[in-house]
């Protein structure tokens, strides 16, 4: 059985005094996809944010690689950090709209001490070194979803969180992302949790389905398992109702 590399047991936020999520539980090994899926609101950018320790959790326990991941303190939560990286869906947020794409490219590198080079990342998601003096803002979607995946990849994380990463390309360049996606995770054993609303999209890339949905204390998991059974078998209501959400060409 392949080795667990992420472990969240009973996590439970609030903002204030609402409820946000509700008792959730997930675990993933290394080399895995795992999709989560649930209609917007349901809290799956809140548990992003919570796994990559940007929010305080009010109850629960976070293991990565076997370790106390919220125990984690100063220079080891600067350095554990790099574990743990994260794509957006749109890179334009998180990159300096003025940065070229070396810049966003050396900005990880320098502070995770990595000797790589860019043009050695550009490589990695299959885009050319002559790309690295453009503007972020002057390239395309997809290529801008390439570098963004680049940067998550300069630390060599363990574990990379795709929020909605492909939900606003065109459907031919999500094709190859996801197809990209895939090789990646090949050749560097790199884990996905794969957040999306869009149940067609996790499953053409994901290996196990995690269901999520508000409840009355915030966002729970309904229901977890291989993609193929979730798909074919959906026991809860909302799994059913994002099944009949994935859209069906009449001709
Ligand atoms: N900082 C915050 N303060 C108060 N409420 C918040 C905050 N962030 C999120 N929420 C609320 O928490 C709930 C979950 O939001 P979240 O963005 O995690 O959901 P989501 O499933 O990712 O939605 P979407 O798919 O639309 O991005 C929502 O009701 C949202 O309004």
């Amino acid at each position: 059985m392949a080795e667990t590399l992420l472990q969240v047991d009973d996590l439970s936020v609030c903002h204030g005094a609402m409820p946000v999520l509700d008792r959730i539980g997930l675990t993933l090994a290394r080399g895995e996809t795992l999709a989560l899926v649930g209609p917007s609101g349901c809290g799956k950018s809140t548990l992003a944010r919570a796994l990559l320790r940007l929010i305080p959790l009010t109850g629960g326990t976070i293991r990565l690689e076997g370790q106390d991941w919220l125990a984690l303190r100063g220079a080891g939560l600067r350095r554990a950090r790099a574990k743990i990286q994260m794509v957006f869906q749109d890179p334009l947020s998180a990159f300096n709209p003025r940065a070229s794409v070396e810049d966003v490219l050396r900005e990880p590198l320098r502070i995770h001490g990595i000797r790589r080079s860019p043009a050695e990342l550009l490589d990695l998601v299959g885009l050319d070194a002559r790309l690295l003096s453009r503007g972020v803002h002057a390239i395309s979607g997809g290529q801008r979803q390439r570098v963004a995946l680049a940067r998550a990849l300069a630390s060599k994380p363990s574990l990379i969180i795709l929020d909605e990463a492909v939900s606003a390309l065109d459907v031919t360049v999500r094709g190859s992302i996801l197809r990209l996606l895939s090789d990646i995770q090949q050749e560097e054993g790199t884990s996905y949790l794969f957040i999306t609303h869009d149940l067609a999209v996790a499953a053409q890339l994901a290996h196990r389905i995690a269901v999520m949905e508000r409840g009355a204390r915030g966002g729970r998991i309904v229901e977890t398992g291989p993609t193929r059974h979730i798909i074919q078998t959906p026991q809860a209501s909302i799994t059913k109702a994002l099944i009949d959400a994935v859209p069906v060409l009449h001709i």
